[in-house]
């Protein structure tokens, strides 16, 4: 599903912030990716959904080497995975049920199809009722669970996240959290960097830890192992 092999990534100013990582992640898991600030987290997953290129290495997604896809191909790539942020990212002119419509609007989708997925999201992440609100009269939390609709209205076989939690009281965090436990109980695979502790030594799940850009831990039913 996911693989990287022998993968570097040296910023422009040269800062080398991968430093040969090899990772299998197979359909179906869920991964956390954890680490001190600055070990290269962000980067691993920018280089996953083609934000970032690889200096070095191959990552090979559902049969497609990144590597090999041309600047305008990203777009359709990126399609495939769905990619949720810290900072939510909604278009703040668009109502929660346009924000989460656009996806499938750029891919010519029938305004039918269009209808029917952006509802089954919404109400998979409860905000059915909220559907024509603006994102600036919705709390953290529910901006989060847009963006995740937003991510997985394209039934995406991978969910690609960095920080989702990040800005969320500890409470709402639990809430996307079983969303998150939900999009994968039906098969989607899920990796997901974070410095939440509590989360990730209560809903275990495979860790990658990644220091200085390397991988140092990779463990199937792994703890956050650090203090922070
Ligand atoms: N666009 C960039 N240009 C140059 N250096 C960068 C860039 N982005 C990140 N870096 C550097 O690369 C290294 C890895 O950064 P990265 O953001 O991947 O770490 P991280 O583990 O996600 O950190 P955090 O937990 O603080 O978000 C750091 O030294 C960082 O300063």
């Amino acid at each position: 599903m996911i693989e990287m092999v022998d993968v570097w990534k040296t910023y422009p100013n040269g800062v080398m912030a991968l430093n040969g990582i090899d990772v299998y992640i197979d359909k179906g898991e869920f991964v956390y990716v954890v680490g001190p600030s600055g070990a290269g987290k962000s980067t691993f997953i920018k280089c996953m959904y083609r934000e970032e290129k690889p200096t070095q290495g191959s990552i090979i997604i559902n049969g497609t080497n990144l590597a090999k896809v041309k600047e305008r191909q990203i777009p359709k790539v990126r399609r495939k995975m769905g990619v949720i942020f810290q900072d939510f990212k909604l278009l703040p002119r668009l109502t929660v049920y346009e924000n989460v419509a656009f996806a499938l609007e750029v891919i010519e989708e029938s305004p039918k199809v269009i209808r029917e997925r952006v509802m089954e999201v919404l109400d998979l992440v409860k905000l059915k009722n909220k559907a024509r609100m603006f994102p600036d009269e919705l709390s953290g939390g529910e901006q989060q669970r847009v963006s995740i609709a937003r991510s997985i209205v394209n039934h995406p076989p991978v969910v690609i996240a960095d920080e989702p939690t990040g800005n969320l009281d500890p409470e709402t965090a639990w809430e996307i959290m079983d969303i998150f436990k939900e999009i994968n109980a039906r098969g989607t695979t899920v990796v997901m960097a974070t410095h939440n502790k509590e989360i990730v030594n209560t809903i275990t799940k495979r860790v990658i830890a990644i220091e200085g850009g390397r991988i140092v831990r990779d463990e199937a039913k792994g703890d956050y192992g650090y203090e922070d």
